[in-house]
């Protein structure tokens, strides 16, 4: 049999950069495979093309043996090839039903078809999904399995995934992996783009390793062991070397301090009557699913929303790393600006009311040169760089300042094995050097890694806290204990 779906001699050339090259690739019918490599190894690149919305320089897609031309989305969805993008394509204000509806204008005014359609296919993928409410108010792993929904009636065969796991949490990853199975099963061809390899195992039948924009390895899972896999992504990793902490001061005046705070925006769940300290040289984490209200914890702690109630306090200069990375890039100017853009008012870079540019470039190679930003080309525009690459521009940016508190969400996204490490390094120098760090993250095993403390935060509230000495998976289980609705006293 022919598989479902093949590259074929690929090659995609961006500038001086050579994303991919005579990659050969076939993914099999009713198998999940894995692509996987370090950030930048071309990943998106190649799932762009197979979702038609990039073209190869030169090769083809072979879709059961016969190539096609993939010119657009809309052509690839019309051969039952199915993206879900990393960031989600959904339109938050409308119901998943309404969003399918739009995929199929000629059937606008048949809504009733358009959400009988939606239901039979996630019935028939067992899949749970809420039809009627505005995504923007489900949770991101209903939105995703709601988009796989909207997909699979629009009669993808093909399912292309982009890091859908690096915003769940561990239930939510191993509600996915189970659905993914569910739809292998039934002979869809399913593609998902990862880092981590604990997710190769428990779901994939195959994988392919990419490196430099080549194919480094690709076979059966149950063939190869992860010292092999990890190795053909990064290379041998190096040894962690975290810089030694001092003891933290119990009575010192924490630098950072939520008081009771209550704060809601038009767009994000909730917190409510949260407090949190954190004090010079302490890693706090806040941990719990999607839609418990991080991202709201997050701007509130560095000050770009106003809390309703409550108050926030900071001792000193704070850094914020968003949970979306292009939210703290200039994505259509050149690199440097972006890797300047906390600095920018220093005086070295401006003379008689004038930016030096020439100061502008030196600053930003040495920082994409020192954290390890590829390609390392400050005129290269900030949109280009690959996602785990403007993690690390944006990370380095702004824990190289010294800040006094860093309010840290989500670091390690989106990156490679050993990015990963350098980042978690990073974080500890950071707060080696006496900053006080508050990290939120959907990630148990990195806060318990990376934090002195553990706090809980389910439906907007701190439900509970840890040493990092007691804090292990029994935690997650407060995850799903049941809350009492109410509101500010
Ligand atoms: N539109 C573009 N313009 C210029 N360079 C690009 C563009 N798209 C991708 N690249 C470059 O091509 C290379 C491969 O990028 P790609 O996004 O495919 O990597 P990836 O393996 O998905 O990485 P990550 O794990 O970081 O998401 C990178 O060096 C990236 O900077």
């Amino acid at each position: 049999m022919s598989p479902a779906l093949s590259l074929r001699r690929v090659d995609r050339r961006f500038g001086t950069v050579q994303a991919l090259l005579g990659v050969d690739l076939d993914f099999e019918p009713g198998q999940v495979h894995a692509v996987l490599g370090e950030n930048g190894a071309g990943k998106s690149t190649a799932i762009r093309i197979l979702a038609g919305l990039d073209q190869p320089d030169s090769g083809s897609v072979e879709l059961a043996g016969s190539p096609v031309r993939l010119r657009t989305r809309d052509s690839a969805v019309r051969r039952g090839i199915g993206l879900i993008p990393q960031t989600g394509s959904l339109l938050g204000e409308l119901t998943l039903i309404e969003n399918l509806a739009l995929t199929q204008p000629r059937q606008l005014i048949r809504r009733r078809h358009v959400g009988e359609t939606l239901e039979a296919a996630a019935a028939s993928s067992g899949l749970t999904i809420d039809v009627d409410t505005p995504v923007r108010r489900l949770g991101r792993a209903q939105q995703q399995l709601g988009e796989l929904a909207i997909m699979v009636a629009q009669g993808a065969r093909i399912l292309l995934l982009d890091e859908p796991t690096s915003v769940l949490d561990a239930d939510e990853i191993h509600g996915l992996h189970r659905q993914l199975r569910v739809f292998a099963d039934t002979g869809i061809t399913v593609v998902l783009i990862t880092h981590r390899l604990h997710e190769v195992r428990a779901v994939a039948d195959a994988a392919t390793v990419l490196s430099h924009g080549t194919v480094a390895w690709t076979g059966r899972v149950a063939d190869v062991d992860d010292v092999t896999l990890a190795r053909s992504m990064v290379g041998d990793l190096p040894e962690s070397a975290p810089p030694p902490r001092q003891p933290i001061i119990d009575d010192a005046d924490p630098a950072l301090v939520l008081d009771r705070v209550w704060a809601a925006t038009d767009d994000l769940a909730p917190v409510r009557d949260v407090t949190v300290r954190v004090r010079p040289g302490e890693v706090v984490a806040v941990v719990g699913t999607a839609g418990s209200g991080q991202r709201t914890l997050a701007e509130v702690a560095a000050g770009v929303v106003t809390p309703e109630r409550g108050a926030r306090r900071v001792t000193g200069r704070a850094s914020y790393i968003p949970e979306r990375r292009s939210d703290a890039l200039l994505s259509g100017l050149p690199v440097k600006w972006s890797a300047v853009l906390p600095r920018l008012k220093d005086g070295r870079f401006t003379r008689f009311g004038m930016v030096r540019e020439d100061a502008v470039d030196e600053f930003a190679r040495d920082l994409l040169g020192r954290f390890d930003v590829r390609p390392p080309n400050p005129d290269l525009p900030a949109g280009a760089l690959s996602g785990g690459n403007a993690q690390k521009l944006v990370m380095g940016r702004e824990l190289d300042t010294a800040p006094a508190v860093a309010v840290v969400h989500a670091p390690t996204q989106g990156l490679d094995l050993l990015a990963a490490q350098r980042i978690r390094d990073l974080i500890l120098t950071t707060a080696a050097a006496g900053a006080a760090v508050l990290l939120i993250s959907a990630d148990h095993e990195e806060a318990r890694a990376l934090a002195d403390r553990v706090l809980v935060l389910r439906d907007g509230r701190i439900v509970g806290e840890h040493t990092a000495a007691d804090y292990d998976h029994a935690v997650h289980r407060l995850v799903d204990v049941p809350l009492h609705e109410d509101g500010p006293a």
